[in-house]
């Protein structure tokens, strides 16, 4: 049963969640006729510059992550970027996107200069995530449990992460039952997403070459989370 520091908790993290947000004057640039292959890589580095900012400020919400270690801070950001924006952008894609988004954004990433190879493990992920049907705390829970994952690069301390990381997974477990009763797998399969997501940040990455290959530039705070130039 969700106890009540639990659910105040729960409440602080989907509270961040719903206030930040992509801005929907951004969002809605999605829409604009334009569709080169440089036009549309324009767009979607305004979107994930957008989206970045967003999860930085959703992260200084989480509870405890303000008391990290300074440098641990940046690591879990950093490290984490690639997966919330994966799963932030997925959660667009199922749920609040108003129809026209989703295919137009879809028709965006298949023509940014993105490789084929990325397209299907991309999408496939969209999709899985999509047929989750997570309802918002479960959807805010995930990223928040994404960002707090202990084994990133560089972090030092990872016990003081683990401790914030654990009372969620509890929180997330009961949600799972509390919202899907008959689909006791809920849970597990929602895990399994947190790993799929990581097999992600690895084509990410390939992504990230193959751009520059092509000398398309990418903003400053983009660089600086992503570790490219
Ligand atoms: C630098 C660029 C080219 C890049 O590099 N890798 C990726 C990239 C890609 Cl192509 C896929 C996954 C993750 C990343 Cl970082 C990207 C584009 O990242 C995006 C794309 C799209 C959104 C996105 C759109 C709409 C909404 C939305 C709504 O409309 O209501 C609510 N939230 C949204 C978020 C975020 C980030």
């Amino acid at each position: 049963e969700i106890t009540k520091e639990q659910q105040d908790f729960m409440n602080v993290i989907l509270d961040a969640y719903n206030r930040h947000q992509i801005p929907p004057d951004v969002a809605k640039k999605l829409l604009q006729e334009q569709y080169s292959a440089e036009e549309n890589f324009l767009l979607l580095t305004e979107m994930a510059t957008s989206q970045v900012q967003v999860l930085v400020e959703f992260t200084k919400n989480i509870p405890g992550f303000l008391s990290l270690d300074h440098e641990d801070q940046i690591a879990l950001l950093k490290g984490s970027a690639v997966e919330a924006t994966f799963l932030r952008s997925a959660q667009a894609f199922s749920t609040k996107m108003p129809s026209g988004h989703t295919e137009v954004l879809e028709e965006r990433i298949r023509k940014s200069g993105i490789s084929e190879e990325f397209m299907t493990p991309m999408f496939n992920f969209y999709k899985s995530i999509g047929e989750l049907h997570m309802v918002q705390e479960e959807q805010a829970l995930l990223t928040a449990i994404t960002i707090m994952t202990p084994d990133r690069p560089y972090v030092k301390d990872q016990q003081a992460v683990e401790r914030l990381q654990e009372p969620m997974l509890d929180i997330l477990r009961k949600l799972c039952a509390l919202h899907h009763p008959g689909e006791p797998q809920y849970f597990a399969r929602l895990l399994g997403r947190l790993t799929e997501l990581r097999t992600l940040n690895h084509y990410h990455a390939e992504m990230l070459t193959s751009w520059r290959m092509n000398d398309y530039k990418f903003t400053p705070l983009l660089c600086e989370i992503w570790d490219v130039q």
